[in-house]
């Protein structure tokens, strides 16, 4: 409980030598630029044309903004409200749910699952549960702020439908037909909340290091504050907030369905050193046990498969072991040549 940097962050005025990125994968001080061209996907518009800008988007850049999204606009500032609260609460409230077991299905924790061996600790505090169904994992939730769970229970449901619709069009574009990212490879949907305490030094620090997400899809809520970038043609690129809509993520797995055809795009985060900063991240993900291999109906003799059948949570092992945060994690699948 003492490492949650809520604890102490605001105390300090240099950054401990433990939190500082070897030079290479520091921000430093290079001028990063906005990303000018991010795709937007606007659902109220014609579904064709929905689906068009899909398919370039996820082919390209692996995200893209979703608009009119019909996720209530109160709904997302009472989430990122009910966050904050959480976050600003005073330690004594929050210890009962801190934990650095990695199975727990509702926890608190800072950096990441291997505080006490990891490299560099990240510039984050997070809390993370399952919900998905929500009557299974509810009662594990924050009981404080007191609307926590009946707002993060909507905001759960209403981002499992959203999600439903995109997956379906990003399936139709890739012809899987529909309804094929049914329960087994969307069944786990969890709620991931990161704070990112204001930072003495953030050329030297990071909340997220480079990397891609070992999801299905993810869908990002951000509050104002700058810190997302990502990486395309060997170069960073910030990517601006925008509170009221989201940012859609392809993840390592649903590139594997593709074959290759969707993209998992290398991002990170960084920090500043005058606001903190709130992030949501909304992942959907398969079940455990589904079997994770390049959809049938997209395999033929020119186009044969380029990765093996993999098991979710051999794949999310692999992930976590490697330490790498999924730069590599896909090549121990890849089919040889
Ligand atoms: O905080 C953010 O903007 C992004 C978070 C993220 O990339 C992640 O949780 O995988
Ligand atoms: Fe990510």
């Amino acid at each position: 409980m003492h490492k949650l940097l809520s604890n102490w962050s605001s105390n300090i005025k240099s950054l401990p030598e433990s939190y500082i990125f070897p030079a290479e994968s520091r921000p430093g001080d290079a001028i990063v630029p906005f990303f000018n061209t991010i795709p937007v996907i606007d659902l109220h518009t014609g579904r064709h044309h929905a689906v068009q800008q899909v398919l370039e988007a996820c082919r390209d850049f692996g995200f893209f903004q979703v608009i009119n999204h019909g996720v209530d606009e109160n709904l997302l500032i009472d989430t990122r409200m009910v966050v904050k609260e959480f976050f600003d609460m005073p330690n004594e409230e929050k210890a009962d749910l801190f934990s650095e077991d990695a199975n727990k299905k509702c926890r608190l924790c800072t950096s990441t699952y291997d505080y006490d061996i990891e490299k560099n600790h990240l510039w984050r505090d997070n809390l993370h549960h399952q919900c998905h169904p929500v009557d299974d994992f509810i009662h594990l939730w924050p009981q404080k702020p007191a609307r926590y769970r009946d707002v993060i229970m909507k905001y759960s449901l209403q981002m499992g439908n959203l999600s439903t619709r995109i997956l379906e069009l990003i399936g139709e574009w890739i012809g899987l037909g529909p309804g094929y990212f049914g329960d087994g490879l969307t069944g786990v949907q969890i709620f991931s909340a990161n704070h990112y305490p204001a930072c003495p030094n953030p050329n030297l620090a990071l909340g997220l290091p480079k990397h891609r997400d070992p999801t299905l899809i993810t869908f990002l809520l951000q509050d104002a504050i700058h810190g997302l970038q990502v990486y395309r043609n060997g170069e960073w690129f910030g990517i601006k907030p925008t509170p009221n809509d989201f940012l859609v993520i392809l993840g390592q797995q649903i590139q594997v369905i593709s074959n290759g055809k969707l993209t998992s795009p290398t991002h990170r985060v960084v920090t500043n050193s005058s606001n903190h900063r709130i992030s949501i991240v909304f992942s959907i993900n398969p079940k455990p046990d589904s079997i994770i291999e390049p959809a049938k109906i997209l395999i033929d003799n020119s186009n044969p498969p380029l990765y093996q059948s993999f098991q979710s949570k051999t794949f999310r092992k692999t992930y976590q072991e490697k330490g790498d945060y999924g730069e590599d994690s896909l090549d121990d699948y890849k089919v040889k040549a």
